[in-house]
Protein backbone atom coordinates (compact mmCIF):
# COMPACT_ATOMS: atom_id res chain seq x y z
CA UNK A 1 0.00 0.00 0.00
CA UNK A 2 1.61 3.58 -1.42
CA UNK A 3 0.98 6.91 -0.62
CA UNK A 4 0.13 9.39 -3.18
CA UNK A 5 1.39 13.30 -2.26
CA UNK A 6 -0.16 15.58 -5.13
CA UNK A 7 0.07 19.18 -5.89
CA UNK A 8 2.30 22.11 -6.78
CA UNK A 9 2.48 24.87 -9.17
CA UNK A 10 4.70 27.21 -6.86
CA UNK A 11 7.01 27.08 -4.01
CA UNK A 12 4.55 27.63 -1.71
CA UNK A 13 2.32 24.51 -2.41
CA UNK A 14 5.76 22.32 -3.25
CA UNK A 15 7.36 23.13 0.17
CA UNK A 16 4.55 21.68 2.08
CA UNK A 17 4.80 18.38 -0.53
CA UNK A 18 8.35 18.23 0.37
CA UNK A 19 8.17 18.60 4.28
CA UNK A 20 5.74 15.45 3.74
CA UNK A 21 7.94 13.84 0.76
CA UNK A 22 10.54 14.06 3.88
CA UNK A 23 8.52 13.08 7.24
CA UNK A 24 7.60 9.65 5.07
CA UNK A 25 11.40 9.26 3.80
CA UNK A 26 12.54 9.51 8.17
CA UNK A 27 10.24 6.32 8.28
CA UNK A 28 11.26 4.67 5.77
CA UNK A 29 8.68 4.85 3.20
CA UNK A 30 8.60 6.09 -0.75
CA UNK A 31 5.69 8.51 -1.31
CA UNK A 32 4.60 8.94 -5.17
CA UNK A 33 4.51 12.33 -6.13
CA UNK A 34 1.86 13.45 -8.88
CA UNK A 35 2.08 16.71 -10.18
CA UNK A 36 2.18 18.49 -13.68
CA UNK A 37 4.38 19.17 -16.42
CA UNK A 38 3.72 22.90 -16.20
CA UNK A 39 4.81 24.87 -13.11
CA UNK A 40 7.50 24.41 -10.50
CA UNK A 41 6.81 20.84 -9.67
CA UNK A 42 9.75 18.75 -11.88
CA UNK A 43 12.36 21.54 -11.10
CA UNK A 44 11.47 20.35 -7.02
CA UNK A 45 10.71 16.32 -7.81
CA UNK A 46 12.50 14.96 -11.07
CA UNK A 47 15.06 12.42 -10.23
CA UNK A 48 13.80 12.71 -6.26
CA UNK A 49 15.21 9.23 -4.47
CA UNK A 50 13.26 9.89 -1.53
CA UNK A 51 10.43 8.73 -3.90
CA UNK A 52 9.08 5.38 -5.61
CA UNK A 53 7.73 7.21 -8.90
CA UNK A 54 7.02 10.73 -9.62
CA UNK A 55 4.45 11.29 -12.07
CA UNK A 56 3.69 14.90 -13.94
CA UNK A 57 0.79 14.94 -15.88
CA UNK A 58 -0.04 16.90 -18.65
CA UNK A 59 -2.78 19.82 -16.43
CA UNK A 60 -2.84 23.57 -15.82
CA UNK A 61 -5.13 26.22 -14.51
CA UNK A 62 -8.39 26.57 -14.56
CA UNK A 63 -9.42 29.04 -12.29
CA UNK A 64 -8.12 32.37 -14.20
CA UNK A 65 -9.48 30.32 -18.05
CA UNK A 66 -12.30 31.25 -20.06
CA UNK A 67 -14.40 29.69 -22.58
CA UNK A 68 -12.70 27.01 -24.88
CA UNK A 69 -9.39 27.78 -22.66
CA UNK A 70 -11.76 26.18 -19.53
CA UNK A 71 -12.97 23.56 -21.32
CA UNK A 72 -10.00 22.27 -22.73
CA UNK A 73 -8.25 22.46 -19.04
CA UNK A 74 -11.13 20.81 -17.60
CA UNK A 75 -10.82 17.64 -20.28
CA UNK A 76 -7.07 17.16 -19.64
CA UNK A 77 -8.01 17.31 -15.90
CA UNK A 78 -10.27 14.27 -17.07
CA UNK A 79 -7.38 12.75 -18.95
CA UNK A 80 -5.08 12.53 -16.33
CA UNK A 81 -7.72 11.47 -13.85
CA UNK A 82 -7.63 8.47 -15.67
CA UNK A 83 -3.84 7.84 -15.67
CA UNK A 84 -4.17 8.37 -11.45
CA UNK A 85 -6.60 5.69 -11.49
CA UNK A 86 -4.01 3.55 -13.42
CA UNK A 87 -1.29 4.35 -10.79
CA UNK A 88 -3.58 4.02 -7.95
CA UNK A 89 -4.26 0.27 -9.45
CA UNK A 90 -0.64 -0.34 -9.46
CA UNK A 91 0.81 0.41 -6.16
CA UNK A 92 -2.63 -0.24 -4.45
CA UNK A 93 -2.77 3.59 -3.02
CA UNK A 94 -5.33 3.74 -0.44
CA UNK A 95 -3.89 6.97 0.68
CA UNK A 96 -3.72 10.70 -0.82
CA UNK A 97 -2.03 13.81 0.51
CA UNK A 98 -3.31 16.85 -1.20
CA UNK A 99 -1.09 20.23 -1.01
CA UNK A 100 -3.27 21.95 -3.48
CA UNK A 101 -2.76 24.05 -6.48
CA UNK A 102 -3.63 22.76 -10.18
CA UNK A 103 -1.85 19.97 -9.84
CA UNK A 104 -3.74 18.76 -7.13
CA UNK A 105 -6.44 17.91 -9.20
CA UNK A 106 -6.34 14.62 -11.08
CA UNK A 107 -5.32 12.96 -8.26
CA UNK A 108 -7.47 14.44 -5.89
CA UNK A 109 -10.59 13.86 -8.08
CA UNK A 110 -9.32 10.01 -8.59
CA UNK A 111 -9.19 9.67 -5.10
CA UNK A 112 -12.47 10.81 -4.10
CA UNK A 113 -14.33 8.35 -6.95
CA UNK A 114 -11.60 4.91 -5.77
CA UNK A 115 -13.34 2.86 -3.25
CA UNK A 116 -11.52 2.43 0.27
CA UNK A 117 -8.84 5.73 -0.77
CA UNK A 118 -8.67 8.38 1.74
CA UNK A 119 -8.23 12.11 1.04
CA UNK A 120 -6.38 14.56 3.35
CA UNK A 121 -6.09 18.00 2.49
CA UNK A 122 -3.33 20.92 3.96
CA UNK A 123 -4.60 24.10 2.71
CA UNK A 124 -1.31 26.29 3.41
CA UNK A 125 -3.85 29.61 2.90
CA UNK A 126 -5.91 31.92 5.69
CA UNK A 127 -8.76 31.33 2.57
CA UNK A 128 -8.73 27.78 0.54
CA UNK A 129 -8.12 27.83 -3.24
CA UNK A 130 -11.26 26.86 -5.28
CA UNK A 131 -10.22 22.96 -5.64
CA UNK A 132 -9.80 22.66 -1.78
CA UNK A 133 -12.94 24.12 -1.89
CA UNK A 134 -14.71 22.11 -4.14
CA UNK A 135 -12.47 18.68 -2.97
CA UNK A 136 -12.70 19.03 1.09
CA UNK A 137 -15.99 18.15 1.75
CA UNK A 138 -14.60 14.59 0.50
CA UNK A 139 -12.18 14.68 2.83
CA UNK A 140 -11.15 12.58 5.51
CA UNK A 141 -9.28 15.57 7.58
CA UNK A 142 -7.99 18.95 6.11
CA UNK A 143 -5.39 20.78 7.89
CA UNK A 144 -4.75 24.64 7.97
CA UNK A 145 -3.09 26.64 10.46
CA UNK A 146 -5.33 29.49 9.90
CA UNK A 147 -8.54 27.33 10.89
CA UNK A 148 -9.23 26.68 14.85
CA UNK A 149 -11.36 23.54 13.59
CA UNK A 150 -8.47 22.13 12.16
CA UNK A 151 -6.46 19.10 14.25
CA UNK A 152 -3.13 20.65 13.76
CA UNK A 153 -2.91 24.07 14.06
CA UNK A 154 1.12 24.23 13.27
CA UNK A 155 2.50 24.47 9.58
CA UNK A 156 4.68 22.01 8.18
CA UNK A 157 7.86 24.57 8.16
CA UNK A 158 11.11 22.00 7.62
CA UNK A 159 13.49 21.84 10.76
CA UNK A 160 15.80 24.20 9.64
CA UNK A 161 14.15 27.37 10.48
CA UNK A 162 14.01 26.27 13.73
CA UNK A 163 17.29 25.21 13.99
CA UNK A 164 18.60 28.81 12.38
CA UNK A 165 16.12 30.67 14.87
CA UNK A 166 17.13 33.76 16.93
CA UNK A 167 15.69 36.14 18.91
CA UNK A 168 16.60 39.46 17.51
CA UNK A 169 17.78 42.28 20.12
CA UNK A 170 19.61 44.46 17.56
CA UNK A 171 19.11 45.61 14.14
CA UNK A 172 22.02 45.08 11.37
CA UNK A 173 20.57 43.74 8.10
CA UNK A 174 17.65 44.11 6.76
CA UNK A 175 15.96 40.70 4.39
CA UNK A 176 13.76 41.69 0.78
CA UNK A 177 11.87 38.60 0.03
CA UNK A 178 9.34 38.46 -2.87
CA UNK A 179 8.14 34.52 -2.66
CA UNK A 180 8.91 31.64 -4.82
CA UNK A 181 9.27 34.14 -7.49
CA UNK A 182 10.29 37.07 -6.71
CA UNK A 183 7.86 40.14 -6.53
CA UNK A 184 9.08 43.21 -8.79
CA UNK A 185 7.24 45.68 -6.30
CA UNK A 186 9.03 44.14 -3.40
CA UNK A 187 11.94 44.73 -5.36
CA UNK A 188 10.99 48.11 -6.54
CA UNK A 189 10.63 49.09 -2.99
CA UNK A 190 14.41 47.86 -2.09
CA UNK A 191 16.10 49.66 -4.67
CA UNK A 192 14.29 53.04 -3.68
CA UNK A 193 14.82 52.39 0.13
CA UNK A 194 18.57 50.87 -0.31
CA UNK A 195 20.15 54.52 0.45
CA UNK A 196 18.84 55.24 3.11
CA UNK A 197 19.40 51.78 4.74
CA UNK A 198 22.94 52.39 3.86
CA UNK A 199 23.30 55.47 5.07
CA UNK A 200 22.00 53.92 8.83
CA UNK A 201 24.62 51.49 8.57
CA UNK A 202 22.29 48.21 7.48
CA UNK A 203 23.38 45.29 5.40
CA UNK A 204 20.89 44.45 2.99
CA UNK A 205 19.97 40.62 1.50
CA UNK A 206 17.94 40.50 -1.33
CA UNK A 207 15.66 37.39 -3.17
CA UNK A 208 14.82 39.09 -6.52
CA UNK A 209 13.05 36.32 -8.09
CA UNK A 210 14.42 34.58 -11.57
CA UNK A 211 13.37 37.30 -13.83
CA UNK A 212 14.11 40.47 -12.02
CA UNK A 213 17.55 38.96 -10.70
CA UNK A 214 19.65 41.13 -13.81
CA UNK A 215 17.50 44.81 -13.75
CA UNK A 216 18.01 45.11 -9.68
CA UNK A 217 21.69 43.78 -9.92
CA UNK A 218 22.30 46.66 -12.45
CA UNK A 219 20.31 48.99 -10.58
CA UNK A 220 22.65 48.66 -7.31
CA UNK A 221 25.27 48.48 -9.03
CA UNK A 222 25.07 51.71 -10.54
CA UNK A 223 24.02 53.55 -6.89
CA UNK A 224 27.41 51.74 -5.93
CA UNK A 225 25.09 49.94 -3.23
CA UNK A 226 26.25 46.29 -2.27
CA UNK A 227 24.04 43.82 -1.07
CA UNK A 228 23.77 40.37 -0.78
CA UNK A 229 21.41 39.69 -4.23
CA UNK A 230 20.14 36.61 -5.34
CA UNK A 231 17.19 35.23 -7.49
CA UNK A 232 16.11 32.35 -5.30
CA UNK A 233 18.35 30.37 -2.73
CA UNK A 234 18.32 26.74 -1.52
CA UNK A 235 19.63 28.21 1.65
CA UNK A 236 17.07 30.48 2.65
CA UNK A 237 16.45 29.34 6.14
CA UNK A 238 20.55 30.35 6.66
CA UNK A 239 19.87 33.49 4.55
CA UNK A 240 17.04 34.49 7.44
CA UNK A 241 18.58 34.33 10.38
CA UNK A 242 21.59 36.60 8.91
CA UNK A 243 18.70 39.04 9.09
CA UNK A 244 17.31 40.89 12.22
CA UNK A 245 14.28 41.86 9.96
CA UNK A 246 12.49 41.24 6.87
CA UNK A 247 9.96 42.71 4.12
CA UNK A 248 8.07 39.61 2.03
CA UNK A 249 5.56 38.98 0.47
CA UNK A 250 2.43 36.93 2.61
CA UNK A 251 2.52 33.66 0.80
CA UNK A 252 1.77 31.34 3.59
CA UNK A 253 5.06 28.72 3.55
CA UNK A 254 7.48 31.86 3.92
CA UNK A 255 5.08 33.69 6.61
CA UNK A 256 5.03 30.43 8.93
CA UNK A 257 8.78 29.96 8.04
CA UNK A 258 9.45 33.69 9.29
CA UNK A 259 7.69 32.80 12.26
CA UNK A 260 9.82 29.77 12.95
CA UNK A 261 13.13 31.83 12.58
CA UNK A 262 11.44 34.35 15.16
CA UNK A 263 11.88 37.05 12.18
CA UNK A 264 10.18 40.29 12.73
CA UNK A 265 8.60 41.46 9.42
CA UNK A 266 6.52 43.89 7.55
CA UNK A 267 4.52 42.19 5.00
CA UNK A 268 3.43 43.34 1.79
CA UNK A 269 0.96 40.97 0.34
CA UNK A 270 0.70 40.28 -3.40
CA UNK A 271 -2.77 42.14 -4.17
CA UNK A 272 -3.94 39.89 -6.84
CA UNK A 273 -3.15 36.62 -4.84
CA UNK A 274 -6.96 34.62 -5.09
CA UNK A 275 -9.36 36.35 -2.77
CA UNK A 276 -6.91 38.54 -1.09
CA UNK A 277 -5.49 35.59 0.93
CA UNK A 278 -1.91 36.88 1.14
CA UNK A 279 -3.34 39.82 3.15
CA UNK A 280 -5.63 37.64 5.36
CA UNK A 281 -2.54 35.63 5.78
CA UNK A 282 -0.67 38.37 7.45
CA UNK A 283 -3.66 39.65 8.95
CA UNK A 284 -4.30 36.78 11.22
CA UNK A 285 -0.33 37.72 12.31
CA UNK A 286 -0.83 41.42 12.52
CA UNK A 287 -4.13 40.96 14.87
CA UNK A 288 -1.47 38.47 17.49
CA UNK A 289 0.83 41.97 17.38
CA UNK A 290 2.98 39.54 15.21
CA UNK A 291 4.07 41.56 12.45
CA UNK A 292 3.38 44.63 10.65
CA UNK A 293 1.32 44.88 7.87
CA UNK A 294 1.18 47.19 4.73
CA UNK A 295 -0.71 47.33 1.46
CA UNK A 296 1.71 47.60 -1.75
CA UNK A 297 -0.32 50.43 -2.96
CA UNK A 298 0.74 52.17 0.74
CA UNK A 299 4.22 51.01 1.22
CA UNK A 300 6.60 53.71 1.56
CA UNK A 301 9.88 54.54 3.28
CA UNK A 302 8.72 56.04 6.44
CA UNK A 303 6.24 52.77 7.00
CA UNK A 304 9.26 50.70 6.64
CA UNK A 305 11.17 53.08 9.27
CA UNK A 306 8.62 53.50 11.41
CA UNK A 307 8.47 49.60 11.61
CA UNK A 308 12.45 49.04 12.36
CA UNK A 309 12.16 51.57 15.24
CA UNK A 310 9.33 49.87 16.92
CA UNK A 311 9.77 47.24 19.55
CA UNK A 312 10.62 44.26 17.64
CA UNK A 313 12.75 42.50 19.97
CA UNK A 314 9.47 41.78 22.09
CA UNK A 315 7.73 40.47 18.17
CA UNK A 316 11.31 38.33 18.31
CA UNK A 317 10.22 36.59 21.34
CA UNK A 318 6.66 36.39 20.96
CA UNK A 319 7.57 34.53 18.14
CA UNK A 320 9.04 31.73 19.48
CA UNK A 321 5.53 30.58 20.80
CA UNK A 322 3.41 30.65 17.60
CA UNK A 323 4.72 27.70 15.78
CA UNK A 324 5.66 24.24 17.26
CA UNK A 325 8.17 22.53 14.93
CA UNK A 326 6.53 19.03 14.79
CA UNK A 327 3.75 19.89 12.68
CA UNK A 328 4.19 17.70 10.07
CA UNK A 329 4.78 14.35 12.01
CA UNK A 330 2.02 14.99 14.15
CA UNK A 331 -0.08 15.14 10.72
CA UNK A 332 1.62 12.16 9.71
CA UNK A 333 0.68 10.43 12.82
CA UNK A 334 -2.82 11.31 12.13
CA UNK A 335 -2.85 9.99 8.61
CA UNK A 336 -1.29 6.69 9.26
CA UNK A 337 -3.84 5.83 12.08
CA UNK A 338 -6.28 6.54 9.41
CA UNK A 339 -7.91 9.38 11.13
C1 LIG B 1 1.12 34.81 -5.91
C2 LIG B 1 0.54 33.70 -5.12
O1 LIG B 1 -0.64 33.40 -5.24
N1 LIG B 1 1.38 33.07 -4.30
C3 LIG B 1 0.99 31.93 -3.50
C4 LIG B 1 2.07 30.90 -3.57
O2 LIG B 1 3.21 31.63 -3.16
P1 LIG B 1 4.72 31.20 -3.24
O3 LIG B 1 4.88 30.07 -4.18
O4 LIG B 1 5.55 32.40 -3.40
O5 LIG B 1 4.79 30.60 -1.82
P2 LIG B 1 5.32 30.94 -0.38
O6 LIG B 1 5.75 32.33 -0.21
O7 LIG B 1 4.29 30.40 0.55
O8 LIG B 1 6.56 29.96 -0.34
C5 LIG B 1 7.72 30.12 -1.09
C6 LIG B 1 8.65 29.01 -0.70
O9 LIG B 1 9.83 29.11 -1.48
C7 LIG B 1 10.95 29.12 -0.63
N2 LIG B 1 12.02 29.95 -1.16
C8 LIG B 1 11.76 31.22 -1.55
C9 LIG B 1 12.80 31.99 -2.03
C10 LIG B 1 14.10 31.46 -2.11
O10 LIG B 1 15.07 32.08 -2.53
N3 LIG B 1 14.29 30.18 -1.70
C11 LIG B 1 13.28 29.41 -1.22
O11 LIG B 1 13.50 28.25 -0.86
C12 LIG B 1 10.46 29.70 0.69
O12 LIG B 1 11.31 29.32 1.73
C13 LIG B 1 9.07 29.12 0.76
O13 LIG B 1 9.09 27.85 1.34
O14 LIG B 1 1.75 29.79 -2.71
C14 LIG B 1 1.50 30.10 -1.34
C15 LIG B 1 1.10 28.82 -0.61
O15 LIG B 1 -0.07 28.30 -1.12
C16 LIG B 1 0.42 31.17 -1.21
O16 LIG B 1 0.27 31.54 0.15
C17 LIG B 1 0.82 32.36 -2.05
O17 LIG B 1 -0.11 33.39 -1.93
Amino acid sequence: MRVVITGGGTGGHLKVADAFIEEYSKRGIKPIFIGSVNGQDKDWFENDKRLKKAYFLETRGVVNKKGLGKISSLFQIFKAMNQCFDIFDKYDVKTVISVGGFSAAPATFAAILSWGCKLYIHEQNSVMGRLNEITSKFATQVFCSFDNKSLIRDYPVSEEFFDNARIRDELKTIIFLGGSQGASAINNFALKVAPTLKKLGLNIIHQTGKNDYERVKEEYEKMGIEVDLFPFSKEIAKKMSEADFAVSRAGASTLWELCANSLPTLFVPFPYAAKDHQYTNAKFLEDKGLCYLCREEKLNEEILIESLKKDNFSISKKLVDSIKYNAVESIVNLISQGK
